[in-house]
């Protein structure tokens, strides 16, 4: 008599890409308390990692350098991000995740967004899911305004509140990302702009489609990051860190991503990236410095 082959469902892996905001424009205040945006974002090569074990109750375990600094409760985005799917999924099989924790966090990276869409590229792919099943997508925007560009993960123009997104062909960068070890919330920073709801300031100049890499880098240079002013006078040290990434040779673009406090500079490649890594690193051992692919 021969037991009958039960094998263990196979761990599924996803990547968390970081997003980066190139540009930000706030558009506005909705009534609902939401600013209405227009941003360029890209999604770097560097990130967390998401695996789940299809089957059983849902659980979160954590892993890596930011492990110490989150906790794998219901407030993580990715338990958050199930719960979400699960609401609007009858049966929806889970199970039990592991987090490789490398990004920092409340850092404008999009980490926890990135780690909420893995989890639900992870559930899609153990419930056959379509990637464009609407529930996905509707979870996604419950779970955090930057999560539906992270479920995606391609770069796009994001408008509204985050849930319009345009896909968009930029290219390939070299970057250097530098997180002064300070973390920026979100909501503090939108704050600080103290625009009423209701409150309509313009319109973001239209991304110049199929630019070539010139002429992009123009563009972008004359968009900026409508959040910087208010994130510099919550983290002052943002100061020392664009003069440390300007400082560094082939820099094409500072700018902060997000609500910070991460700054970044593009380069042509990744060689440049990482000779200006190295360079920072070397001079502020304590800030989180990453080489990286951007596009
Ligand atoms: C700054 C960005 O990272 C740019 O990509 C996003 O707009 C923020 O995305 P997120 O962190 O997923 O944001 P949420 O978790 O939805 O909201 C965090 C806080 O930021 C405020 N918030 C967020 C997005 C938005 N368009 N307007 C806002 O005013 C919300 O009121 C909330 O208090
Ligand atoms: N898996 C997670 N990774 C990171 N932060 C998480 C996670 N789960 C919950 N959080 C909480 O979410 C908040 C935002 O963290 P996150 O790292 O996504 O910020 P951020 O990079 O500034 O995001 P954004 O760029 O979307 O504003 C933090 O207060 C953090 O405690």
């Amino acid at each position: 008599m021969c037991a009958e082959f039960s094998p263990r469902p196979a761990l599924l892996h996803e990547r968390a890409p970081a997003k980066v905001n190139l540009t930000l424009r706030v558009l506005g205040r909705r009534v609902d308390g939401y600013h209405d945006l227009s941003s360029v974002v890209a999604f770097a090569g560097a990130g967390d990692r998401l695996a789940l074990a299809p089957g059983g109750g849902l659980g979160l375990g954590l892993e890596g350098p930011g492990a110490a600094t989150l906790a794998g409760d219901a407030d993580n985005l990715v338990i958050r991000a199930a719960r979400e799917l699960a609401a609007r999924v009858p049966g929806l099989a889970l199970g039990r995740f592991t987090l490789l924790k490398r990004l920092p966090v409340a850092a404008g990276l999009g980490g926890g967004s990135a780690d909420a869409a893995a989890a639900l590229r992870l559930l899609a792919r153990a419930n056959a899911l379509r990637a464009d099943d609407p529930r996905l997508f509707e979870a996604a925007l419950a779970t955090g305004s930057d999560v539906p560009a992270c479920l995606d993960g391609r770069a796009c123009l994001m408008q509204g509140r985050g849930e319009a997104l345009t896909p968009l062909e930029l290219p390939r960068f070299g970057a250097v990302l530098v997180n002064p070890g300070v973390a920026v919330p979100t909501a503090n920073v939108f704050r600080a702009l103290s625009l009423a709801p209701g409150t309509w300031r313009g319109h973001a100049s239209p991304v110049p489609a199929g630019a070539a890499r010139d002429a992009l880098l123009d563009w972008l240079a004359a968009e900026p990051n409508d959040l910087e002013p208010p994130a510099r006078a919550l983290a002052p040290v943002l100061g020392a860190v664009e003069a440390a990434l300007r400082a560094t040779t082939g820099a094409h673009l500072v700018r902060m991503s997000g609500s910070g406090a991460t700054m970044f500079a593009l380069y042509d490649d990744c060689r440049a990236a990482a000779a200006a890594a190295k360079r920072i690193a070397g001079a502020h051992p304590a800030w989180w410095v990453k080489p990286t692919v951007l596009g």
